[in-house]
């Protein structure tokens, strides 16, 4: 079974407590991005008795075993011993310690794919459990549409929030950021201007009322956040900011086309319509 796990942005991302586990509570709206892996998964081959994965496209830091696709799977065949080894290639195409949780979603797909594949007819709650297991954001791939995410970000709650048609710029600037790294720099606060309503005004708007605690902490250490913010704007944006805990950078065109940007050649730029 073939299946194109998709990436997710943050529209605001505020950190609110630190928990006693050493994880945050959040408030964030995720946002599925059309921007894809491709994941195939297939039974092993006869005479292959263990789960496998062949990586291609962007390189991938940790051993191969690790991969969340083969953890994903191996959950699913503790609880389900009938399932068989599996064979999975993974073409990697979403930049890894973006912010824009490539690996949950691949994680999320894997999943939902050995559900669908086996027959196992398992609910979206029972899938929406295992993902919560593997990441915090893995969750949110499971029914994979706009929601705000509250708790450890592996909470949902209903949104309505309509960006059909909404153009969109993705800046990744080539910096690995690590999510514990970027939640140390951290000083949780309530947020100024509740995401909810804030987010139910016109995009025109948010610029002044939605904001990314990670983007206020991470900015003075990588100042070329601020830089490509300011290249979105400049460009016609309505709205613009870090995804997650970076270092991915995107724009929103409510009406009209980005204007054309030159972006250095070592940054990976996404163009599409949400
Ligand atoms: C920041 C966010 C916002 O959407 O996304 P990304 O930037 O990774 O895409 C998420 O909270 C990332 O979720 P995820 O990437 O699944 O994180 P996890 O694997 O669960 O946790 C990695 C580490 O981040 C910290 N962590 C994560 C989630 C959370 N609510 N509080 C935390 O403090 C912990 O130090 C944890 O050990
Ligand atoms: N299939 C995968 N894709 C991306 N990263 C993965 C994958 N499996 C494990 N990882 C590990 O997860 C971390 C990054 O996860 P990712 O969700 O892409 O981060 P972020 O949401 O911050 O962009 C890396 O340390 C990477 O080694």
């Amino acid at each position: 079974m073939l299946v194109f796990p998709n990436a997710k942005l943050n529209l605001g991302l505020y950190v609110t407590e630190r928990r006693p586990d050493g994880f945050h509570t959040l408030e964030s709206v995720f946002v599925p991005l059309p921007w894809t892996d491709a994941l195939e998964l297939l039974p092993a081959p006869a005479g292959q008795s263990e789960t496998s994965i062949m990586l291609t496209g962007r390189p991938i830091p940790g051993d191969p075993a690790t991969n969340l696709c083969v953890r994903a799977y191996a959950l699913l065949q503790a609880d389900f011993p009938q399932l068989p080894a599996v064979q999975l290639y993974l073409h990697k195409i979403v930049p890894i310690g973006a912010g824009l949780g490539g690996g949950s979603a691949d994680a999320a797909f894997a999943l939902k794919a050995a559900n669908e594949l086996f027959g196992l007819k398992l609910t979206v709650e029972s899938l929406e459990s295992y993902a919560r297991r593997l990441g915090s954001d893995c969750a949110f791939f499971i029914r994979n549409k706009p929601v705000l995410a509250v708790e450890r970000g592996d909470v949902f709650e209903e949104i309505d929030l309509n960006l059909d048609g909404t153009a969109c710029v993705v800046v990744y600037p080539n910096l690995h950021i690590g999510t514990a790294e970027a939640y140390a720099h951290i000083r949780p606060q309530q947020p100024a201007h509740p995401l909810r309503a804030a987010l139910a005004q016109p995009i025109s708007t948010w610029r002044g009322t939605v904001s990314n605690d990670f983007e206020t902490a991470l900015t003075p250490s990588y100042p070329v956040l601020a830089e490509i913010k300011q290249q979105l704007y400049a460009a016609g944006a309505a709205y613009a900011s870090l995804s997650g805990s970076g270092s991915a950078v995107y724009g929103l065109w409510a009406n009209g086309e980005p204007a054309a940007t030159t972006w250095p050649v070592e940054y990976t730029v996404w163009r599409g319509v949400l």
